[in-house]
């Protein structure tokens, strides 16, 4: 009885001494069979932040304490929150039936839309509208600040093997969400990754602006007492005309991707944020490409100055030359 605890603890004191000698042993045996149930359990968590929910697994690794993963709800695309709650996985289990992606929206409601027609393996010719000319150069620099790129998408005629769609087919590189002594967990590369290759989505629960800031408050409180590690990402877009901006409430603190793993770094790290537009899509979504090659076990980062996440005035211990010392924040 030394590791039991709490109410539990407290009923055994009271209960188990009455059993008989037969039911105190099957009292025991039932203990072990589910210790070793929860084992499997904690194993296949620590296994695969996503569940399964991913081209491949990634697996966390804790060489620091004693925490073998991280808990959040995974879901590869954003949702709604109204959707998060609806397809909610059972506690400590896969979806039976993952969530579909809020976006791209197929309906546009009356918002002209760029869709190409073009037949299968046509897409990103001279002819395609989804084609972006600056495609190849997505992801080549850090800490230049957020890029932006076209793909087709639901609008679009082509199917989704469409080479146009490089975002759109989940984590297919190989990461690992490892632990650090300061900065919590944070995601590292798994295999050599090369310059300009898709990594990941930051993906989460889509918030509007006055529940985003809501959360903000509640997670300044939280993580000022080091309860939380919040991870609502706040994008701003200011649109052609300059008079207006759009602006894009991404929380993936407890309802999210692997992409809520990453650290940041002052020198703007080794990915580059790029906002991906698809035709059918009202949002754009938040994607990291790698900014340079990248060695197999390095930790993946970018500047949260780009992409704002909260809260104030943290300390920062990304060690890079130019550290200043805080996690960049902002007043919303
Ligand atoms: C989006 S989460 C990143 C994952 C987080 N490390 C975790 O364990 O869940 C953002 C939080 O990570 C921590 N963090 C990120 N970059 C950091 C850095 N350079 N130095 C210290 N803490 C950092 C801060 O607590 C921040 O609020």
């Amino acid at each position: 009885m030394s590791r039991t605890s709490g109410a539990v603890g407290e009923l055994a004191e009271l209960v188990l001494p009455w059993l008989p000698p037969r039911d105190l042993a099957a009292t025991a045996s039932a203990c072990r069979a589910l210790r070793a149930a929860a084992s499997a359990v904690t194993a296949g968590r620590a296994a695969d932040v996503a569940r399964g929910l991913e081209p491949v697994p990634i697996p966390f690794d804790n060489l620091v304490d004693s925490r073998p993963y991280a808990y959040l709800l995974y879901t590869p695309f954003s949702l709604t929150p109204s959707a998060a709650s609806l397809h909610a996985q059972q506690w400590g289990c896969t979806w039976a039936r993952p969530p579909g992606p809020t976006w791209p929206r197929s309906d546009l409601g009356g918002f002209p839309s760029a869709e190409c027609a073009c037949s299968l393996g046509a897409c990103g010719g001279a002819r395609c509208p989804c084609a972006d000319p600056e495609a190849e150069a997505v992801g080549s620099e850090a800490g230049v600040g957020m890029g932006s790129l076209r793909e087709c998408g639901d609008g679009c005629a082509c199917g989704p093997s469409c080479g146009n769609r490089r975002t759109q087919h989940g984590v297919t590189v190989r990461l690992r969400v490892v632990r650090h002594r300061k900065k919590g967990w944070g995601l590292h590369a798994a295999e050599v990754l090369h310059r300009g290759q898709f990594v990941c989505e930051y993906a989460g629960e889509l918030l509007t602006t006055e529940e985003a800031r809501r959360r903000q408050r509640l997670y300044d409180e939280l993580a000022s007492v080091d309860k939380l590690s919040p991870a609502l990402m706040v994008i701003r877009e200011h649109l052609p005309s300059g008079k207006a901006c759009l602006r894009v409430n991404i929380d993936a603190t407890k309802v999210g991707n692997v992409a809520r793993f990453i650290n940041h770094s002052c020198d703007g790290g080794n990915l580059h944020p790029v906002l991906v537009r698809s035709s059918g899509s009202l949002l754009p979504r938040l994607c990291f490409f790698a900014a340079r090659d990248i060695v197999e076990g390095e930790e993946l980062a970018f500047s949260y100055g780009d992409a704002r996440v909260r809260p104030k005035g943290l300390p920062c211990f990304c060690g890079s030359l130019c550290c200043s010392g805080v996690l960049p924040s902002e007043e919303t």
